[in-house]
């Protein structure tokens, strides 16, 4: 589906991600862990294309590394960036309608089908998603990008400031969206309870190179006390 070969991404001078190969099936909802600044939105950066990356890419048989981000997004990749980022000055229905600009014909059906996902946000739909709330704006932001029918979902920290039940329910919708639509997630996280709720298998990533992965099973406390804790 998607593997990663020795990939490196710098911002000038020396690498901040070095050598990370890793490979994503279907079935797979992989959680990438690390602590602040070790380089994990600049590898979802450098995979999407918003960063030029040394290595290379594979998506679908299909070698990607050359790919501008919306080539990529034209494959399927799609991300939810840390922070959000929907346009605030826009309806929520056009938030929507941003994320759909691939599939302009569909775009009522894909709104009707994403929107029992996200049903608080129906009641939105004529307001600005500038005065949402956090978790409000979160879920649009997972909704848009649910909006162009995505084969991969890349999500930076979507539990970031996010109140506990929110974030039950965020990782409720992205376990069912995953189930039903058979689309591998890579999710960066912090929150350790949700990657495990959520996720099949993780990373941790330290100084810019994988330092543990595995099934989740095997993201004990021990683990987390030795390469998470702060
Ligand atoms: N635009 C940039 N220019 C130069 N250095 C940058 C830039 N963006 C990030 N960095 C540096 O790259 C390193 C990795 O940052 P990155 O945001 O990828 O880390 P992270 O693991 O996602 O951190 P966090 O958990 O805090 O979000 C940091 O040292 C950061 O200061």
């Amino acid at each position: 589906m998607m593997q990663v070969n020795d990939i490196s991404v710098s911002y000038g001078a020396g690498p901040i991600v070095s050598h990370v190969s890793f490979e994503v099936v279907p079935e797979d909802k992989l959680i990438i862990l690390g602590r602040n600044g070790v380089g994990k939105t600049t590898l979802l950066k450098g995979i999407m294309g918003i960063l030029a990356i040394k290595g290379s890419l594979n998506f679908n048989n299909e070698n990607i590394t050359g790919y501008s981000t919306s080539q990529r997004s034209r494959c399927g990749l799609a991300y939810v960036p840390q922070g959000r980022e929907i346009f605030p000055d826009l309806t929520v229905e056009e938030n929507l309608q941003m994320g759909a600009l691939s599939h302009p014909v569909h775009f009522k059906d894909k709104l009707a089908e994403v929107l029992e996902y996200f049903p608080i946000l129906t009641e939105h739909m004529k307001r600005k998603g500038g005065v949402l709330s956090g978790g409000q704006q979160q879920q649009l932001a997972i909704a848009r990008a649910f909006m162009g029918d995505p084969s991969i979902l890349m999500l930076d920290e979507p539990t970031e400031g996010i109140q506990p039940n929110i974030v039950s329910h965020i990782s409720s919708i992205l376990t069912r969206y995953h189930q039903e639509k058979h689309v591998p997630l890579i999710v960066v996280e912090q929150n350790l309870k949700f990657a495990r709720r959520l996720g099949n298998k993780f990373l941790i990533i330290q100084k810019g190179t994988i330092v543990a992965a595995g099934p989740i099973e095997n993201l004990t406390n021990e683990v987390s006390i030795r390469y998470l804790s702060v």
